[in-house]
């Protein structure tokens, strides 16, 4: 594997990035880091900027203030074009030539992007689109158009990698082959930035994420530091052993907030596994209900709160402070 002088800098550096589409500011101050090797999930409601910001990462627009390095190389300088050949970036509608064959296809891109012909076959074939590599892509259906898509994102082993919803219309097993692609990359040192409104798809796949609102960097971290800065409460759900005191769900009662609670789980006579009690719990008080619990439940299920539960209480805030 080549040693690129950009191997030991950060692959994306963006500092104060703004862009305006007439009055209405797409990105407004956005600063953030992606490190090398890692994957960064990149997600917001419709209208955040997400496209804008990848098509200002590849260069194809310009920012009107702040600065954006990709590569080493500022996206406006010369030195940024020779980097733009390290970058495989996936549109989030990719549209092609209908009668040419996804063999054709590659061939195409390969050619635009100056990288050897000879390893598009196999590239197709790692993609899912071996049998199909023939046919024209008139006939593709929508998840074949999109692990095309993905090919052509492929060619010439880029560094990073900029793909916009990646998994639109593919099935669970393509989006299983599709991660298990990116984690082979990966393994390779490349850098990958995916946005994705499937969120409880990327929030265990993902090394770091950034939430834009409005054009703002809303948030950005791990998966855990973000449940840090939101404290939401957790859910725990508990199989309860039947007889308990009363004295005992008052003290649950007192941890966190009930959501649900079979009343009958004070009968001793119920048969095991028939109480049942859902709570939500304080972060901080997670460990104090769990001991509480530990004696009288013969069954716990924690369910941290999701991406999902984050993003939209990020949301809430946004729309409390416009
Ligand atoms: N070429 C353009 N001309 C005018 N306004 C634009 C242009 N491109 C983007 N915008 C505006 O900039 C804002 C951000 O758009 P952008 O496409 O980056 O959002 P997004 O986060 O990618 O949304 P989605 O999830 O719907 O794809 C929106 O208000 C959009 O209308």
């Amino acid at each position: 594997m080549p040693n690129f002088p950009d191997d030991a800098a950060d692959p994306v550096q963006l500092l104060d990035v703004r862009r305006k589409f007439g009055p209405v500011p797409a990105l407004d101050g956005v600063s953030l880091t992606v490190r090398r090797g890692e994957l960064f999930g990149l997600i917001g409601h419709n209208g955040a900027g997400k496209s804008t910001l990848f098509k200002m990462m590849l260069g194809l627009i310009q920012p009107s203030g702040g600065m954006l390095r990709v590569l080493g190389a500022d996206t406006r300088s010369a030195a940024f074009r020779n980097a733009r050949t390290r970058i495989g970036y996936l549109p989030e509608n990719f549209v092609t030539y209908e009668n040419l064959s996804g063999l054709e296809v590659l061939y195409l891109f390969a050619d635009l992007k100056n990288a050897p012909r000879r390893g598009c076959a196999a590239l197709l074939e790692r993609v899912g689109l071996g049998d199909a590599a023939g046919r024209r892509v008139h006939g593709y259906s929508k998840g074949m158009r999109q692990r095309l898509g993905l090919a052509q994102a492929l060619l010439g082993e880029p560094r990073l990698l900029f793909l916009d919803e990646p998994t639109n219309g593919l099935d669970p097993a393509g989006i299983a082959d599709f991660y298990a692609i990116l984690h082979e990359l990966r393994g390779r040192g490349a850098t990958i930035v995916i946005t994705s409104h499937i969120l409880a798809e990327i929030q265990q796949r993902v090394d770091r994420l950034a939430i834009l609102q409005g054009g703002r960097l809303a948030a950005l971290g791990t998966l855990g530091e973000l449940r840090e800065r939101q404290p939401l409460p957790l859910r725990i759900a508990a199989t309860l052993r039947p007889g308990l005191p009363a004295c005992t769900l008052d003290s649950l009662r007192s941890l966190g907030l009930v959501l649900e609670m079979n009343e009958a789980t004070l009968d001793a006579k119920l048969p095991p596994g028939a109480g049942r009690a859902t709570i939500a719990c304080p972060p901080e008080r997670k460990m104090q209900l769990l001991a509480a619990l530990a004696p009288v439940a013969s069954g716990l299920d924690i369910q941290e709160p999701t991406l999902e539960q984050l993003f939209l209480g990020y949301g809430d805030a946004h729309a409390q402070a416009h």
